[in-house]
């Protein structure tokens, strides 16, 4: 969370000092990196010394946290120093202990999904319960940028999940409602604009993206499921692709990686004939990675992840990627393609008349 700049006197910051010294508790290593780091720049300003050696640990470990401030100005280093050390006081004159980042911070500008951070994982989560969360457009365009900021924050990994009984309910199908006769052209290219845009944030997303399948998902938000490193579900869930059904064509680069993840013959009844798997199912076919008692499912996995995001950050960047470069060019090529057909079949009479349908309430999944 940002807070306001307010200038800290140097009276204030040699108190802040001088309290530091009345904690009881040790705020732990990772406060006190920061609390050395804050306190050097505040002092001596940017980290010129030279990089200690690999295997000096402590000292490494210091130079990084000071060398990590980066040009950050010696009034601002005295001010989070002396903010750090008060809400410290404040933590534990509450009986709470206070380490690394304990709070949730709420990242503002979002409408239709909730995005939030916390021992380092930034989760971004559909919030549009009363749709099943529904996709609609302004929620692609709030993923693409949650997607782009949390590839770039602190955080170590990323998770996708959904508010409420659903995970999501796939592409919002008022998406394609209301539109002019004169429009229909316009709107498939316009979607599918987005939707390979979408798609590609999922391709390059440059740390571990974990999918925590609360409940039900329908469409795209199955066959991103390939795209994500980890899919944890609820014994609750169900996957569920209807392209056929709704007159369009796989997406989110499923006919490529799901003939790879299930094999063609299993992947040919998903993608083909519109069949729903339970959620032992879908891990049996190799497109979950586990799955848990749904009266469980939230604290069983949060602890779990909990644990995978205090590993190493850069290791798994690292990794992540090289698991996945082989294959990037491929995808994107994939996602293209994709998103060419989907627009000639948001222009058929098939697709049109399962939309009318939907809304006509004849047909639901
Ligand atoms: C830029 C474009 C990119 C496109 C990418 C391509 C993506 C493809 C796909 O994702 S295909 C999958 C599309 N999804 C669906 O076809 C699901 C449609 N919904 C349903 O069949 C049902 O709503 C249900 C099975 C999900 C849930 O049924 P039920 O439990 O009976 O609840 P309700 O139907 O009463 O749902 C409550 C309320 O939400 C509305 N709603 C739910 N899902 C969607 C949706 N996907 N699109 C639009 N509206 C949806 C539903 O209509 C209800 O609204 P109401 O209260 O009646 O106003």
């Amino acid at each position: 969370m940002t807070t306001a700049t307010m200038p800290v006197s140097q009276k204030d910051f040699e108190k802040a000092q001088e309290q530091l010294k009345l904690l009881k508790k040790d705020p732990g290593n990772e406060t006190k990196l920061k609390l050395y780091a804050l306190f050097k720049q505040a002092t001596e300003g940017p980290c010129n010394s030279p990089k200690p050696g690999m295997l000096d640990f402590v000292k490494k470990a210091k130079w990084d946290a000071w060398n990590s401030l980066g040009n950050l100005s010696q009034d601002n280093a005295r001010q989070k120093y002396t903010e750090l050390v008060s809400s410290l006081i404040s933590a534990e004159s509450a009986g709470q202990t206070k380490d690394a980042s304990p709070e949730e911070s709420r990242h503002d500008d979002y409408e239709t999904i909730i995005v939030t951070t916390k021992n380092n994982i930034t989760k971004i989560m559909f919030n549009r319960p009363e749709r099943k969360n529904a996709i609609n457009h302004q929620m692609y365009r709030e993923i693409i940028k949650a997607l782009q900021e949390a590839g770039k924050d602190d955080s170590t990994i990323a998770v996708i999940t959904g508010n409420g009984e659903y995970y999501t309910s796939g592409n919002d199908l008022n998406n394609f409602a209301n539109v002019q006769p004169n429009d229909m052209e316009k709107m498939a290219k316009d979607g599918a604009e987005l939707l390979k845009e979408f798609v590609s944030c999922f391709i390059d997303f440059p740390k571990p993206l974990i999918a925590v399948v609360n409940g039900p998902a329908i469409g795209i938000s199955v066959t991103l499921l390939g795209l994500c490193d980890i899919v944890y579900a609820s014994d609750r869930a169900t996957f569920h692709t209807p392209f056929s059904q709704l007159g369009q064509s796989p997406e989110g680069c499923s006919s490529y990686l799901f003939p790879k993840i299930m094999g063609l013959a299993k992947a040919n009844e998903m993608l083909l004939f519109n069949k729903k798997l339970t959620a032992a199912e879908a891990c049996a076919w190799g497109l979950v990675t586990e799955v848990f008692p749904d009266g469980t499912f939230q604290k069983e996995v949060w602890e779990r992840l909990k644990a995978y995001a205090s590993l190493p950050k850069n290791s798994l960047a690292v990794s992540k990627q090289l698991l996945r470069s082989m294959e990037k060019e491929k995808l994107h090529a994939v996602n293209s393609q994709e998103c060419e057909v989907l627009k000639e079949r948001w222009l058929s009479d098939e697709c049109l008349n399962a939309i009318v349908s939907f809304f006509q309430r004849k047909s639901k999944l």
